[in-house]
C-alpha cells in the first residue's frame, strides 16, 4: 500500500482533502481520525501536522505527502518536490516597520521573528548577512515587532492584510514562492503505486484548469475557428445535419472561457456551450 501523509490542521488541510477526493480517494469523515486506509484504492492516508510531513517523508516512514514548498524547505529533509498542487499559493517575505529597510542587506545585525526558522537561516547564509538573532515563534509572527522581540520579520503573504494590519511593510525580494506540493524522499527509489496517484492529481489539476468548448462553426471558418481553440492535441470536428456547418469540441483554459466564447461569435460560430471536466486522463 501507498502511505500518504496529509495534512490533518491549517489551511492546507481541507483543500488537500478536497482534491484527493476528487481523485477518487477516501478521505476521512471525522477531523480526530489520524489513519485511514483506502483499499480498493491500494493506499494508506496519515493525517499530521503540514509540517511534520516533510519529516516523516524524509525518514522513510511513509512514501509521499502534501504540505507547503516553504514547509518543505524549512524542514532540511532531503525531500524532493514531485508534483506542484496549486493551492495554498503564496510567497515568503521579509517585512519591516514602513521606510526601515530596503534590501535583505537591512536584516543584518537586526533580530528577525519567524516560524521558519531553518529557511530563513539557508536564505541569509547564501546572502551572507548576519542578523542578531533569528526568534523563533509558532505563529503570529507580525506581532513580534509591536511587541519588541524583533525588528523584522520573516512569513508567509498572501493577501498582504495581516501585514498591513500590524504597520508593517514587505522589503528586498521573495525568500521564495511557494504552494502545496507532492513531495517524496529524494534518496529512495521512487514507491510502488506513486505512478497511479499522480495521474490522478494531474487529471485533477487538469479537470480545474480546463473546461470543454462545444460551438457549431460554417465550415468556410473551421480553419480559423480552430485556431482560436487549438484545444490540447487538436480539437474534434464533426460534419452536422446541415452539411455546411460542423461541430467543434475543444478543451479551452478556463480562465480563457469568455473570452474565447466573444471571438468565436464575432468569427460566426454559434451555440457555444461550455461544460466543466469533471475527471480526465490526458
Ligand atoms: N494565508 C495563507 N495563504 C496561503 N497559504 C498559506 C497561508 N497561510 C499559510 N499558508 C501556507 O500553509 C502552510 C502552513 O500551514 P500550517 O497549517 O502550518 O499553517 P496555517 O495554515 O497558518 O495553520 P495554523 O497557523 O492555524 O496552524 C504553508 O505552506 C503556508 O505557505
Ligand atoms: O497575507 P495574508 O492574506 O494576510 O495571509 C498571511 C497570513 O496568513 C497566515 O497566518 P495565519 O492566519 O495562519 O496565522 P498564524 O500567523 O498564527 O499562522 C500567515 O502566517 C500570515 O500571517
Ligand atoms: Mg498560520
Amino acid at each position: 500500500m501507498l502511505r500518504i501523509a496529509v495534512p490533518n490542521k491549517g489551511s492546507l488541510s481541507e483543500p488537500a482533502a478536497d482534491m484527493l477526493r476528487e481523485a477518487g480517494y477516501r478521505q476521512r469523515r471525522d477531523p480526530r481520525e489520524l489513519v485511514l486506509a483506502d483499499p480498493d484504492n491500494d493506499v494508506e492516508f496519515f493525517f499530521l501536522r503540514p509540517r511534520d510531513v516533510a519529516v516523516y517523508v524524509g525518514a522513510g516512514t511513509v512514501d509521499v505527502g502534501i504540505t507547503g514548498r516553504d514547509l518543505m524547505i524549512d524542514s532540511g529533509a532531503t525531500d524532493v518536490e514531485h508534483l506542484s498542487l496549486g493551492f495554498a499559493r503564496s510567497t515568503f517575505r521579509f517585512a519591516a516597520p514602513i521606510g526601515t529597510a530596503t534590501t535583505v542587506e537591512d536584516v543584518a545585525g537586526k533580530r528577525v521573528a519567524t516560524s521558519y526558522p531553518g529557511l530563513v537561516l539557508a536564505h541569509l547564509a547564501e546572502k551572507d548577512v548576519e542578523p542578531a538573532a533569528v526568534v523563533h515563534l509558532d505563529g503570529a509572527v507580525e506581532t513580534a515587532v509591536r511587541l519588541g522581540v524583533a525588528d523584522v520579520i520573516a512569513d508567509v503573504v498572501e493577501t498582504g492584510t495581516t501585514l498591513r494590519a500590524a504597520g508593517l511593510e514587505v522589503f528586498g525580494d521573495p525568500l521564495l514562492v511557494s504552494e502545496a506540493v507532492l513531495i517524496r524522499n529524494g534518496d529512495l527509489p521512487e514507491p510502488e503505486g506513486l505512478d497511479v496517484l499522480t495521474r490522478r492529481l494531474q487529471g485533477v489539476l487538469t479537470a480545474r484548469e480546463y473546461v470543454l468548448m462545444d460551438y457549431d462553426c460554417p465550415l468556410d471558418l473551421v480553419e480559423q475557428a480552430v485556431a482560436v481553440t487549438p484545444g490540447l492535441e487538436s480539437p474534434t470536428v464533426s460534419p452536422l445535419h446541415d452539411r455546411s456547418w460542423a461541430a467543434v469540441r475543444a478543451m479551452v483554459p478556463r480562465s480563457q472561457t469568455n473570452r474565447v466564447m466573444d471571438t468565436l461569435y464575432d468569427l460566426g460560430a454559434r451555440a457555444i456551450l461550455v461544460t466543466s471536466i469533471h475527471a480526465c486522463r490526458l
